[in-house]
């Protein structure tokens, strides 16, 4: 796999002083933020999306929406985002950076407008998975050149709408495919039926989310078994507040088993679709007490961590921060249902099984998944392949390995730019 270049900056990822006394306050839901700022631009009226996320993600999709002839500002720690209306008139051209949500989300936007728009972004994101979404736009009438290649760049020539109707799909590499069929489908002109084909698609809370978000501003999504229904419908939501970021809250909670002591994360809301609500069950499974209450999620370090068999197919962006709490386990572990990793920021499976084998840690990869086995860890280079998600489970193994310098620490700011000061307040 390629190696970002040795010269990247680094950050020494601070010991735990003792056990842990915090509150730490996590910034808005990544994927809530950028599915309501494209429901919002699908929208009849404008929507007031209240404490959104603010990072490159959510800011490559405020541009992105912006390219595609919509607008928005911010309104202190809020963003007014205004309707497309007639989409794109002119030729524009879509940053994606390395943002999954803003590469399978905004194309079937570019199909609405009237102009071609030109996608591509970060040397990562031409190789991760697009294809068969690209597949179901063309069968959804979108008009898409790519040269053959399958992947950014490509450009989506809008001819004034699009059709809609029934398409095929495998979503086995990514869920974002059949949650971007489904975002788009109530602006399509006969809405869209999505029939699965291929595999189960993985993340199935980000499904849920996308069809509650559906609902949330007016349209009514239909699921049957392996059949997915949006009709066509004129959304609504003109205030929508975001949910704080469960999965970015993941090292955080983790912190607590790994050194011990109470972390506190408020806010946490009492229901939610977010993948990283699974977190308050996988503590309780590695040993650790977790509590809801009013105030938000309590978790307290038990100070035994038993090795586990874990299935993540569902929540498989909390690997790297739980592959890395288990280098401190008991005994040894299993990951599985992960295979799509590979086509994540990074093939995170070579990335965790390379970086966590350098810093002492037997870990191999399976073919869905990762064995990992404690060992003594001792200090060194925690490259982090340009993923937000390394940093944080690279911060982890910190807390009790002395020397983890973190290479590119700035990259956590895909989803989280002040990370490092939180996780420095944490341990103050
Ligand atoms: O729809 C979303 O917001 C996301 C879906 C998941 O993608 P995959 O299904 O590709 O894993 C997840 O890993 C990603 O971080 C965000
Ligand atoms: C897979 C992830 O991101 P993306 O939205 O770019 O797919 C992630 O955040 O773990």
């Amino acid at each position: 796999m390629s190696q970002p270049p040795a010269s990247q900056p680094t950050w020494t990822a601070p010991v735990a002083p003792g056990p842990l006394d915090a509150t730490v306050r996590v910034p808005g839901s990544k994927s809530i933020t950028n599915r309501a700022f494209v429901l919002a631009a699908l929208a009849a009226e404008p929507t007031l999306v209240r404490a959104p996320l603010d990072s490159r993600d959510a800011r490559l999709m405020l541009g992105a929406l912006e390219a595609l002839g919509g607008g928005w500002e911010r309104r202190g720690e809020d963003v007014l985002v205004r309707p497309l209306v007639h989409g794109s008139t002119e030729p524009a051209s879509v940053v994606l950076g390395n943002a999954g949500t803003v590469a399978r989300f905004t194309p079937a936007l570019a199909g609405l407008g009237s102009a071609p728009v030109t996608f591509d972004g970060d040397e990562a994101i031409r190789r991760r998975p697009i294809a068969p979404l690209l597949s179901a736009l063309r069968e959804a009438g979108a008009d898409i050149d790519d040269a053959g290649r399958g992947a950014p760049p490509f450009t989506v020539r809008g001819h004034g709408g699009l059709p809609g109707g029934k398409v095929d799909l495998d979503s086995s590499a990514s869920s974002q495919f059949l949650s971007a069929l489904l975002l788009a489908g109530p602006a399509f002109d006969a809405g869209v039926t999505v029939r699965l084909t291929g595999g189960t698609p993985p993340s199935e809370p980000h499904i849920a989310m996308t069809l509650g978000m559906l609902t949330r501003f007016g349209a009514s999504p239909e699921r049957d078994g392996a059949e997915f229904h949006v009709g066509p419908a004129a959304l609504s939501c003109p205030d929508f507040a975001v949910e704080p970021d469960l999965s970015t809250a993941a090292p955080f909670v983790v912190a607590a088993a790994a050194a011990g002591g109470t972390v506190r994360i408020p806010g946490w809301p009492e229901y939610s679709t977010q993948p990283g609500d699974w977190l308050r069950s996988l503590m309780a499974e590695l040993g650790q007490r977790a509590e809801l209450t009013a105030d938000g999620l309590s978790v307290t370090g038990t100070g035994e961590i038993p090795g586990a068999r874990l299935d993540l197919h569902e929540v498989g962006e909390l690997t790297p921060v739980i592959a890395a709490l288990l280098c401190f386990a008991d005994g040894p572990s299993v990951i599985s249902g992960v295979a799509h990793l590979r086509g994540h920021e990074t093939d995170r499976l070579a990335a965790l099984a390379t970086e966590l084998s350098a810093l002492g840690a037997g870990v191999r990869e399976t073919a869905d998944g990762l064995e990992i086995t404690p060992a003594p860890l001792h200090g060194g280079h925690f490259r982090t392949y340009d993923d937000h998600r390394l940093v944080m489970a690279g911060a982890v193994l910190g807390l009790r390995v002395p020397g983890v310098s973190v290479e590119n620490p700035a990259t956590v700011g895909k989803t989280f730019p002040g990370f490092t000061a939180a996780w420095d307040a944490m341990l103050s």
